[in-house]
């Protein structure tokens, strides 16, 4: 009813808040835009869930997260797939783990200190119902 869905306004709002932050953060640039198929062709043989902040921003707008868990989930596949395809020993993939290092840190302190418990709670009990 009414109220679920001033609870899920309010959640795509939080969404939108801590993506645009991420997105202005110059550390995360490279996550901010899909990874080019054709600059990297072997990239879909590697990755098999692409995800990157803009495309978090589309699924917010597109009412696709009911939780900040689904929201989570999504991010956290952008920080994985950077650590996957760039394994090696080497300055450049050395470079993009930090980042993606430093974006799991960013976003779950941000989650931690910002979204009150029993926000995500009803929201979980919003999604439990559908
Ligand atoms: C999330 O971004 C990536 O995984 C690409 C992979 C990539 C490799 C070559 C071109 O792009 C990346 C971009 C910038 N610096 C390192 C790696």
């Amino acid at each position: 009813e009414q109220q679920e869905e001033d609870t899920l306004r309010e959640l795509r709002l939080f969404l939108r808040c801590v993506t645009d932050r991420l997105i202005l953060d110059r550390r995360f640039k490279a996550f901010s835009k899909p990874v080019d198929k054709e600059q990297v062709p072997d990239y879909l043989t590697v990755v098999r869930h692409p995800m990157d902040l803009s495309t978090v921003l589309s699924k917010i707008d597109r009412q696709k997260y009911i939780t900040v868990r689904e929201y989570l989930h999504d991010v956290d596949q952008i920080w994985e797939n950077a650590l996957e395809y760039n394994p090696e020993d080497d300055p450049y993939d050395r470079q993009i783990r930090h980042r993606a290092c430093a974006l799991k840190d960013t976003v779950h302190a941000i989650i931690k200190d910002e979204l009150k418990e029993d926000f995500e709670r009803s929201c979980e009990q919003i999604k439990e119902t559908r």
